[in-house]
């Protein structure tokens, strides 16, 4: 268990990878008025960093030498850009350890799932350190003898990223290697409860010689005043978010006024599907890896299990048999499959959802209380007979509830799992072929998991539909929201 701090460094071979200070403009500050905020374990509650509460002044600050580094860092070709990021994606993975374990003391996931987590956002800056020297441009036959026209693609300028706590590293991975192999700077500002891995991933980029200024860390407890100057400052042409739909909704009121490009990684609620065709036994599987992945405190999580009636008694014993077998326990002991929950209020609203579920006539098969161990401990749950008048029907739990319900045919499940403001990811297990190409058109989400649970990867699109979001993450598509296109008329 961690005390302190020095506990946390005694468990790093890098104990210079525990930053206590912002990264501002290539250096290493303190807010000017010594202004510092804790960073908890949410697993014991020990304090395990002081980091610098930077003014919204200070932030202007990073914002300036991001825009002032930005045409240097641009003027460099593909290739050497994409050898620095190259060597950013050698670096993480070298330290893949260290950043783990920061990782999890900070967030509280199992600490195998962190060592997922940074290879997945290495895998991203790898990507895309790939994907830097493929920015292509176009010519296309003039309209008229005498006119030649090109197109070509640029840089947007600076960029702006606010991430949330549920994939401290990954997320703000997806956003700085696309930015940065398109020749944009980039400023990030991680969320409260967990800067220690993008502070950690700056020092390596630092390392790996992205130049001063091109990527900074901003840290501060006033996220809403950060947000005010990524959408007011007229040198930030880009914002990029990832988070609830409703700070979302606020960050695009407040970046019209500049008409700025956003990107928006929002909330989900997303179905998963049992036909009777399926295989049980793989769709409990894929049900547990999307319902219990970072304890449910993912935005592409089960967050409704439907199952056709023909075999629901016989896929809820499964489930929770395989539920029963799951260690909840502090992420940094070995074995542990489910960490605490982020945050006090996050149990409340577990146990809201399932109290609502209880109430509205849900029968609970396993679970159903906070954990023995205490604190942000919460037991996985799951119940039966859940209907669409519950509130776990329409919000996003964020936690470890898998509530089971009940159809009879394709036509009505389908009505239900499209039922909802949010069209992030969704899942389905069947192997009649017709149905699945039918029901995988019918679902309107962004990304559809077919007889998986886990689709998440740095070689496809990710990103949602209706109130789900913006614009994609990844793939070869994902560079493009850190791109202008230009069209050039010439006469000739
Ligand atoms: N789609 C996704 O990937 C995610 C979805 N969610 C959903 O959001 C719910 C709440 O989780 P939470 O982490 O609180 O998500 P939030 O959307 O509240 O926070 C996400 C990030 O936005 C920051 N933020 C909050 N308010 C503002 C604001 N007014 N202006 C600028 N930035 C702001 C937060 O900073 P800080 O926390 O430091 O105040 C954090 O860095 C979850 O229950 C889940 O439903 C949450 C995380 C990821
Ligand atoms: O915000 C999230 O929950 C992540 O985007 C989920 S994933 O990309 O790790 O699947």
């Amino acid at each position: 268990m961690l005390d302190h701090t020095t506990d946390l460094t005694s468990m790093l071979s890098r104990p210079d990878l525990l930053c206590q200070r912002a990264f501002v403009g290539g250096q290493w500050v303190e807010a000017g008025d010594g202004k510092t905020f804790e960073v908890r374990n949410p697993a014991r509650g020990d304090v395990i960093a002081r980091i610098p509460d930077l003014s919204r002044a200070e932030i202007a600050a990073a914002i300036d030498a991001a825009h002032d580094s930005q045409k240097a860092w641009a003027a460099r070709t593909g290739k050497e850009r994409a050898k620095i990021l190259h060597r950013w994606y050698e670096l993480m993975m070298e330290h893949q350890e260290d950043l783990a374990v920061l990782m999890t003391a900070e967030q509280g996931k199992p600490l195998s799932e962190s060592r997922g987590e940074v290879a997945y956002g290495a895998a991203y800056v790898e990507w895309f350190a790939e994907e830097a020297k493929r920015v292509y441009g176009e010519t296309i036959p003039g309209h008229m003898p005498d006119k030649r026209i090109t197109v070509i693609k640029q840089p947007i300028g600076v960029a702006a990223g606010i991430t949330p706590w549920n994939f401290p590293n990954a997320m703000i991975a997806r956003k700085v290697a696309p930015a940065l192999a398109a020749g944009c700077s980039f400023v990030s500002r991680p969320a409260t409860l967990t800067p220690l891995s993008a502070l950690a991933m700056a020092k390596l980029a630092e390392e790996a010689g992205v130049p001063a200024g091109v990527f900074s860390v901003v840290t501060t407890t006033s996220s809403s005043e950060a947000g005010k100057e990524f959408c007011e400052n007229p040198k930030v042409r880009k914002l990029t978010f990832t988070g609830s739909t409703e700070v979302g909704r606020i960050l695009l009121k407040q970046a019209a006024d500049q008409v700025m490009k956003c990107s928006m990684e929002l909330g989900g609620n997303a179905p998963f599907i049992v036909f009777d065709d399926a295989d049980l036994d793989a769709a409990v599987q894929g049900a547990i890896v999307s319902k219990f992945r970072n304890n449910g405190q993912t935005c592409v999580c089960a967050n409704r299990i439907y199952v056709q009636a023909g075999v629901y008694d016989a896929f809820a014993g499964k489930l929770a048999a395989a539920v029963g077998r799951m260690k909840v326990g502090d992420g940094l002991e070995d074995g542990t499959d489910l960490g605490p929950l982020i945050e006090p209020k996050a149990a409340d609203k577990v146990r809201e959802h399932i109290e609502d579920a209880v109430a509205k006539g849900a029968k609970v098969l396993t679970g159903g209380h906070g954990h023995p161990l205490g604190g942000q401990f919460f037991e996985p749950t799951i119940v039966t007979g859940a209907t669409p008048e519950m509130l776990v029907a329409k919000e996003e739990t964020f936690g470890p509830f898998a509530p089971l319900f009940r159809f009879e045919d394709e036509a009505d499940v389908i009505a239900q799992a499209n039922d909802t403001i949010f069209g992030l990811a969704c899942y389905f297990y069947a192997r009649d072929l017709s149905r699945v190409i039918r029901v995988q058109e019918a679902l309107e989400y962004g990304m559809v998991g077919v007889n998986t649970g886990i689709i998440s990867t740095e070689v496809a699109p990710f990103g949602g539909v209706k109130q789900s979001g913006l614009g994609r993450e990844g793939s070869r598509h994902g560079i493009e929201d850190y791109l202008e296109m230009k069209y050039i008329c010439t006469q000739v």
